[in-house]
């Protein structure tokens, strides 16, 4: 910990804690003492610490091949494209490596589009994003936020962008111009607390930009693949967005791997020379991917996550503590809102050997991976009553 003190750049606040070793749900620090990990790297982990089958393809795959760039074609991109095509039930992808990076890909689509498409004239394309969002720490992704510590000392950041209330579908009309491009949201905001729309919002967005001729960008990054219960969050109001965007767990928790998916309207905007990555689509994050994306599917990790999670809301919602304020969330993506700064008790649930983060302050998050067992999730929420019934 001394050498991360002395030459770590401290752009984070981490818990006193030093992690050695992981598997499943579980993290070991140095003394060998046992965590169960309720945040998953912030859902980067759905299918918990180092799966068998993910690093299985891992190993496979460095022995053939890491990275060629898409100055070539390589076996497995493919294969990848299809599967991430099946699965968003949209025809194109373009991969990248982290969330923020698929964010700005998203943004040039949608933008390029703009321009080419539907005829908004050159330079006055505007995006429409949520208060509260989280879409990255890029200068593309801080110019959507209205989170003054994300953008202090980072400006100038990029103009055209317009920021109406989460949840509020007729704000959205009233912000929606001729000029609009698209309008990126989070199905369910993370980082402002989990923070879940009004019943209904994603349908009345979806018919919103349908009528306006607005694309409407969904930032899955956080809550898509089984997290809230659902292949993707906008499944539970059923509705498709007109680009997703993927991250996180799409790496398995092993690799990073990041990707826009859309129709050709839209992704055929990118001719070659456009946009890129050196590592983006690279094969050994591709066939990493695909094992992740086996193991959500044959571990029927989204029904698990949506049984699992709705006990969980249940059983913390029946919490009588006056410290708690709130309760939210939805498959297991779960937060609960004190009336008081969170990060003590998030301390006091390490000394507890629960892991999780305090988020905007008074949220405690609740994220463990999706493989957790009924009893793990049973042990750990005995922790979390009782630290905050006290
Ligand atoms: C909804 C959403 N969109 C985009 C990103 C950015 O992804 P990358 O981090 O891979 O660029 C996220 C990331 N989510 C997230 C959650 C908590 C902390 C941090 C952090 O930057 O410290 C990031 C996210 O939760």
């Amino acid at each position: 910990m001394r050498q991360a003190e002395l030459h770590g750049a401290r752009n984070y606040r981490p818990l006193p804690v030093v992690i050695a070793r992981a598997e499943g749900v579980w993290m070991y620090d140095l003394a060998g003492r046992r965590y169960l990990d309720m945040l998953s790297a912030y859902s980067a982990l759905n299918q918990g610490h180092r799966h068998p089958r993910i690093l299985a393809a891992l190993r496979e795959q460095a022995e053939r091949l890491t990275l060629a760039s898409r100055a070539f074609h390589t076996d497995v991109y493919g294969a990848w494209c299809a599967r991430v095509a099946a699965l968003a039930g949209l025809p194109v992808v373009l991969p990248m490596n982290t969330g923020a990076e698929a964010v700005e890909t998203a943004l040039k689509a949608a933008r390029r589009w703009a321009y080419d498409v539907k005829g908004v004239p050159p330079g006055q394309a505007e995006i429409i994003v949520c208060s509260g969002n989280f879409h990255g720490r890029t200068l593309g992704a801080i110019s959507l936020s209205d989170e003054p510590d994300y953008r202090r000392g980072f400006e100038p950041l990029l103009t055209g962008v317009r920021i109406v209330p989460y949840g509020d579908a007729e704000a959205l009309q009233r912000a929606i111009t001729p000029a609009t491009a698209a309008f990126l949201c989070e199905p369910i905001q993370g980082e402002a607390g989990v923070v879940v729309p009004p019943d209904g919002y994603l349908r009345q967005v979806r018919e919103l930009c349908d009528r306006s001729r607005v694309l409407w960008i969904a930032d899955e990054i956080q809550t898509g693949l089984g997290r809230t219960g659902r292949r993707f969050a906008c499944d539970w109001e059923e509705v498709r967005p007109d680009l997703y965007v993927l991250g996180k767990a799409l790496g398995g928790g092993v690799l990073p791997i990041s990707c826009v998916v859309g129709g050709h309207e839209v992704m055929d905007v990118f001719e070659p020379g456009s946009h890129g990555s050196t590592f983006g689509g690279n094969p050994l994050a591709c066939a990493v991917s695909l094992a992740a994306l086996e193991v959500l599917e044959d571990e029927g990790l989204a029904a698990r996550a949506a049984e699992l999670g709705e006990r969980a809301l249940e059983r913390l919602r029946r919490l009588r503590a006056p410290l708690v304020k709130q309760v939210r969330g939805r498959g297991l993506l779960l937060g609960v809102e004190l009336h008081a700064a969170a990060r003590p008790y998030c301390e006091r649930l390490l000394e507890l050997g629960v892991l999780c983060k305090e988020t905007r302050e008074t949220v405690i998050r609740l994220a463990p991976p999706l493989v957790i067992a009924p009893a793990e999730l049973d042990w750990a929420l005995d922790k979390v009553e009782r630290v905050l019934a006290q």
